[in-house]
C-alpha cells in the first residue's frame, strides 16, 4: 500500500520543491498531500490531518511548530537541508571581499545554518549579517542580502538581494524517513549520486569563480592604486567602500581608517551631506585643500553607489599647463577660447583698449601687448584672433618663458630629416609653418634669447621660415601678437633685447593696466568668476572693502584664485573678512588705502570709548599677531583691571565688534582670538 505523507511549509515553494525531491528519490509509490500555511485553507488541513498519515514532512522549524499545534500523532520530520545548486553562487562571488552583506532566513536557525552552509563551500570573503522574521539587527549599513529562496523577508530597503537557491534536502534526513517508512534504503543511491555530483561541481565552480574573482579584484586593486586621481567609492548609504593609495596620499587618511564610514563623518563637512554630494563637479575645500570632484554613478548588476574621483586643483592647473606645452611640442594647433565679449571691463581705459583692439583685429598688423602678469595679455590675443578674418585658422601660443632654449629654434622653425642628432627621420613642421593662415602668439618675448630674437627678426621682415638644416624657403602668412611683462626698453639698454626687434614688433602697442590701476573692474570680474564656477555667493561689505584695497599684485589670475578659495571655502552665503586668504588680510599694501580713514575712525571711537583702552587693545591685537596663545576678552579686563580700568563684557565686545567693522582687528570665528590687520597697525601707530 502506498505511504501518505503530508509536507507541510510556510511557502508554496518550499512545499513544492520538497514534493518534487520525495518524488524523486521514492518514486511514485507514493502519496505526497502538500499545504502551506499562506493557503490560509484550515479545514483542508483539518481534512487531511484525519487521513491515515504515515508521515508529516515540515519544510522547516516554523512550519514544524505550527503543525504541532494541531492535535495529530503522526510522526513529524524536519526536511533538513544542505548544499545549494552551485549556479546559485556566481553573483554571492562578486560580491567584493570584506563587505557585509545580510543573511536572511525564516528563523535564526535557519540563518545560522545557511551561513554555516556558505562557510562550509569557502565562501568566507563576506562578513555575514544573520537576518530573520522579527530580528532586532542593525542594518542601515548594508546594501546586500542573500537568502535562499526567501528574499521577500530581506529588509526592503535593501535593493541588492541574492537568491542562492533552494537548498537541497540532506541525506540524513532521508536515511531516517526512509527508514522510519521501511523503504529500502538503496532508493538513495541515485540521489547520492546526484548529490555528490552536485558537490564536487559547486566545489569546482567555485574554485574556478573564487580564482577568477580574486584575480580580477587584484589586478583591478592594482589599477585603482595606480591612478592618479583619488577614487572613494561609496554605497548607496554613502558609505566608503573603496579608498584607493591616491586618495590616502591626498587626503592623509588611512583606508582602514575610513571604511565604512560616512563621507560626512570622515571629512565632516558641516553642510548636510546632501548638498556636500551634489558638489560634484565642482571644487570643495577639504583638509585644506582646494579639489575638484566628480562623482559617476556606479549602478549595475550587484554593485549600487558611486565613485567620486577626485583631484587637486593646483596639480589639475599643473597637468594642464603640462599638456599645453606638450601640445605646442606636438605641433598641435592650440585654439583661442575668449571672446571679446567675455572680456569683462568696467574701467573707461580697459573699455577703450578693448575698442582699439577690436579695430584691430580687423587688420593684419603685429601688436605689441605688455602688462604685468595675470592682467589679461593671452585673453586679448586670443580675443583679436577670434575677431579677426583669421577666425578658422590656428591660433599658436608660445610660451618662451616655459620653453627650453636649446629646442625653441626648432620648435618654431621645424627641421629637416637627419639635422641633428635625435631630429625625426621625417623632419618637423614648425610652429610658425603650423601657424600658417592663422596668428601666433609669441608670449614672454622678453625671456627669449639674442639668437632667435634675430630670427625672429627675420620671419617678421620676410614673411618666410627656412627649417633647420635646410636651404628652402618656406612662405608663410601669419599674424604676430606678442605679449610681455617685462620693460622691453631697459632690456634694450642691458643690451638682452635687440632694438631693430623691438621697433618691428613696436608698430601697435596696447598697455593693458593692472588691476588695482582699474579696481571699477574688480565687483564685475568677481561675479562673473562666481557665476563661471556656479557659485552663488556675496562678500561682506568689510571683505569688499578689503578686496578693493588690496594691490592685487597677480592681478586677475590672482583674484581669480582667490574667489575661487574663498568660495569654496565658506561654508555659508557670505565671504566675511575673516574667510579672506592671510595674504590678503595681512597685506602691508592695505594699510596705506586705509590710513586716510584714520582720522574718521578715531573720532567715532572716542564717542564711546577711552583712548588708554582703545590702543591697549589694539597692542594687544598686535602681540596676539604672533602668539602662539592669543589674548581673550577675559584677559584683557584683567590686564586692564591692573590699570584700575573696569570695563564691562558688552562694552569691550562692542569695542571690539567696532575694531574689526573698521579692518583694523580680525576676529578668529573660532577661538582664534582678534589680531591685528596692516591697516591697524597703520592706525595704532598713528593713534
Ligand atoms: N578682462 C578679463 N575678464 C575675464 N577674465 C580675465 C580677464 N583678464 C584676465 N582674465 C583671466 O585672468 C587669467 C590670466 O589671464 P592671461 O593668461 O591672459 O594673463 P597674462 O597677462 O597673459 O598673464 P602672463 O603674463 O602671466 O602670461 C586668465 O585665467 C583669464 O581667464
Amino acid at each position: 500500500m502506498s505511504k501518505n505523507i503530508l509536507v507541510v511549509s510556510t511557502r508554496k515553494k518550499a512545499a513544492l520543491f520538497i514534493k518534487e525531491t520525495l518524488h524523486y528519490v521514492i518514486g511514485d509509490d507514493i502519496n505526497i498531500i502538500v499545504y502551506y500555511f499562506t493557503m490560509d485553507n484550515e479545514p483542508y488541513l483539518l481534512k487531511q490531518l484525519k487521513r491515515p498519515l504515515d508521515v508529516i514532512v515540515a519544510s522547516g522549524e516554523v512550519s514544524y511548530e505550527r503543525i504541532s499545534h494541531y492535535n495529530h500523532h503522526v510522526k513529524t520530520f524536519i526536511a533538513m537541508r544542505d548544499v545549494s545548486e552551485p549556479e546559485y553562487f556566481d553573483k554571492v562571488f562578486l560580491i567584493p571581499k570584506g563587505k557585509r552583506v545580510l543573511v536572511a532566513n525564516e528563523t535564526e536557525k535557519g540563518t545560522y545554518e545557511t551561513i554555516q552552509a556558505l562557510e562550509s563551500l569557502g565562501i568566507t570573503h563576506l562578513t555575514y549579517v544573520p537576518y530573520w522574521l522579527n530580528c532586532d539587527v542593525d542594518y542601515s549599513d548594508i546594501d546586500i542580502a542573500i537568502s535562499p529562496g526567501m528574499l521577500d523577508i530581506c529588509p526592503p530597503e535593501i535593493k541588492e538581494k541574492i537568491d542562492i537557491g533552494m537548498r537541497q534536502l540532506a541525506i540524513s534526513f532521508f536515511i531516517e524517513l526512509l527508514t522510519h517508512l521501511a523503504f529500502d534504503l538503496n532508493l538513495l543511491e541515485k540521489y547520492l549520486y546526484k548529490q555528490k555530483q552536485l558537490l564536487i561541481s559547486t566545489y569546482q565552480k567555485l574554485s574556478v569563480e573564487y580564482l577568477r574573482a580574486e584575480r580580477l579584484k587584484d589586478s583591478l586593486q592594482t589599477i585603482i592604486n595606480e591612478l592618479d586621481e583619488a577614487i572613494i567609492g561609496v554605497n548607496q548609504q554613502h558609505r566608503i567602500t573603496e579608498f584607493n593609495k591616491t586618495a590616502e596620499r591626498l587626503l592623509h587618511l588611512r583606508k582602514e581608517q575610513v571604511l565604512h564610514r560616512t563621507l560626512q563623518d570622515v571629512f565632516k563637512t558641516k553642510e548636510p551631506i546632501g548638498t556636500f554630494l551634489s558638489k560634484h563637479n565642482n571644487i570643495v575645500l577639504l583638509q585644506d585643500k582646494q579639489i575638484f570632484i566628480n562623482f559617476v554613478s556606479t549602478t549595475s548588476d550587484n554593485i549600487s553607489g558611486g565613485i567620486y574621483i577626485l583631484r587637486e586643483v593646483k596639480k589639475l592647473q599643473e597637468s594642464e599647463e603640462h599638456v599645453r606645452r606638450i601640445l605646442y611640442k606636438k605641433n598641435y594647433a592650440y585654439s583661442a577660447r575668449y571672446h571679446f565679449e567675455e572680456i569683462v571691463a568696467r574701467n573707461s581705459e580697459m573699455m577703450s583698449i578693448i575698442q582699439n583692439a577690436q579695430f584691430l583685429s580687423k587688420a593684419d598688423s603685429t601688436i605689441l601687448i605688455t602688462g604685468e602678469s595675470g592682467t589679461g595679455k593671452e585673453v586679448l590675443a586670443q580675443s583679436i584672433h577670434n575677431a579677426s578674418p583669421r577666425r578658422n585658422q590656428p591660433f599658436i601660443a608660445v610660451n618662451f618663458a616655459a620653453m627650453n632654449d636649446n629646442l625653441i629654434e626648432s620648435e618654431l622653425f621645424g627641421y629637416e630629416e637627419g639635422a641633428f642628432t635625435g631630429a625625426k627621420k621625417t623632419g618637423k613642421k614648425g610652429l610658425f609653418e603650423l601657424a600658417h593662415n592663422g596668428t601666433i602668439f609669441l608670449d614672454e618675448i622678453g625671456d627669449s634669447s639674442l639668437w632667435v630674437q634675430s630670427r625672429l627678426l627675420r620671419v617678421l621682415e620676410e614673411k618666410e621660415i627656412m627649417r633647420l638644416g635646410d636651404t628652402k624657403i618656406i612662405p608663410v602668412d601669419v599674424r604676430v601678437i606678442v605679449a610681455t611683462n617685462k620693460n622691453l626698453l631697459s632690456l634694450i639698454k642691458d643690451g638682452k633685447f635687440r632694438e631693430d626687434l623691438y621697433y618691428r614688433l613696436n608698430v601697435f602697442k596696447v598697455h593693458i593696466p593692472p588691476l588695482r590701476e582699474r579696481k571699477e573692474d574688480i565687483q564685475p570680474l568677481i561675479r562673473a568668476i562666481m557665476r563661471n564656477y556656479q557659485f552663488e555667493k556675496t562678500f561682506s561689505e568689510q571683505a569688499e572693502q578689503l578686496v578693493m584695497a588690496y594691490h592685487w599684485p597677480g592681478n586677475i589670475r590672482e583674484l581669480r584664485n582667490m574667489v575661487e578659495y574663498v568660495a569654496v571655502k565658506t561654508q555659508g552665503d557670505t565671504i566675511d573678512l575673516t574667510d579672506l586668504p592671510y595674504d590678503l588680510l595681512h597685506s602691508k599694501n592695505i594699510s596705506s588705502e586705509i590710513a586716510f580713514r584714520t582720522d574718521e575712525i578715531t573720532k567715532l571711537l572716542l564717542q564711546s570709548f577711552d583712548p588708554f583702552v582703545i590702543r591697549f587693545v589694539l597692542r594687544i591685537a598686535s602681540e596676539n599677531l604672533h602668539a602662539p596663545t592669543k589674548i581673550g576678552r577675559s584677559r584683557i579686563k584683567l590686564l586692564l583691571a591692573g590699570h584700575d580700568i573696569t570695563i564691562s563684557d558688552s562694552n569691550l565686545k562692542t569695542l571690539l565688534k567696532y575694531l574689526s567693522e573698521y579692518g583694523l582687528v580680525s576676529i578668529g570665528k573660532t577661538k582664534q582670538g582678534m589680531v591685528i590687520t596692516p591697516a591697524g597697525e597703520t592706525f595704532l601707530a598713528k593713534f
